[in-house]
């Protein structure tokens, strides 16, 4: 079984203070650093790039940087953001022309590989490459932005993809993204998530350590 995995988004984090918010959730019992990468075209939205994933290593964050690339195409940012220090880059199959190639140029580049599955995008474009990924990232709102509500639909979703990991690719991460809360937490672990974005969750509370041990707390009561 994989180990549990809290990763904050920084969507959610005080921009004008990244590198201290960082630091202050990886402080705060942390293990990875979700980038959420937004280009206005693939999402209604625009956010950071390969120069403040740098800028974070350059700050000393040694942690994974689990890059979510929402941009289209995707395949020319890869190596600036592998260059850069993300550790895992996932992108979105819509965004993408090919997908396995997709992947493979993320590995030569010398990182993990994740496909991200919007809400209505069908399990079935795992079927023939899920063994050559990292990290499956079921989405539980529609791309965008932080701050939207859990879509409860994804819990059979999840309980889907973790049948096919368990089956095919155990080695394979299953993270959940969107709308995580200290409340629902246990649900979603309970239905085959190892891996947990939090957003707003975790930066609009007054004290990051408190409710990332209720993140853990809560996972652990299931797996
Ligand atoms: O990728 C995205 C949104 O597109 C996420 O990573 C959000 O940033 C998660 O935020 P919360 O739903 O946890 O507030
Ligand atoms: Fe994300």
């Amino acid at each position: 079984m994989q180990s549990t995995v809290i990763a904050p988004s920084i969507l959610s984090a005080d921009f004008a203070r990244l590198g201290d918010e960082v630091d202050a959730v990886l402080d705060a019992g942390a293990d990875w650093v979700h980038f959420d990468v937004m280009d206005n075209h693939y999402v209604p939205n625009l956010t950071i790039g390969p120069m403040v994933c740098e800028a974070l290593r350059r700050h000393g964050v040694t942690a994974p940087i689990d890059v979510h690339l929402m941009v289209e195409p995707v395949d020319r940012i890869v190596p600036d953001f592998a260059r850069a220090g993300a550790s895992l880059i996932s992108f979105h199959p819509e965004a993408s022309r090919h997908v396995h190639r997709t992947i493979q140029l993320i590995r030569d580049s010398g990182c993990q590989a994740g496909l991200v599955l919007n809400p209505a995008t069908p399990v079935e474009v795992l079927d023939y490459v899920l063994e050559d990924l990292d990290m499956v990232l079921l989405m539980s709102v529609n791309p965008g932005f932080g701050g939207q509500s859990f879509i409860p639909s994804t819990l059979d979703k999840l309980r889907r993809v973790r049948a096919m990991i368990d089956a095919r690719a155990p080695q394979v991460r299953l993270e959940i993204d969107g709308g995580v809360k200290a409340d629902n937490i246990a649900g979603i672990a309970a239905a085959g998530a190892d891996t947990f974005v939090a957003g707003s969750a975790i930066f609009n509370a007054d004290d990051y350590a408190e409710v990332i041990g209720r993140m853990k707390a809560a996972v652990a009561t299931v797996r």
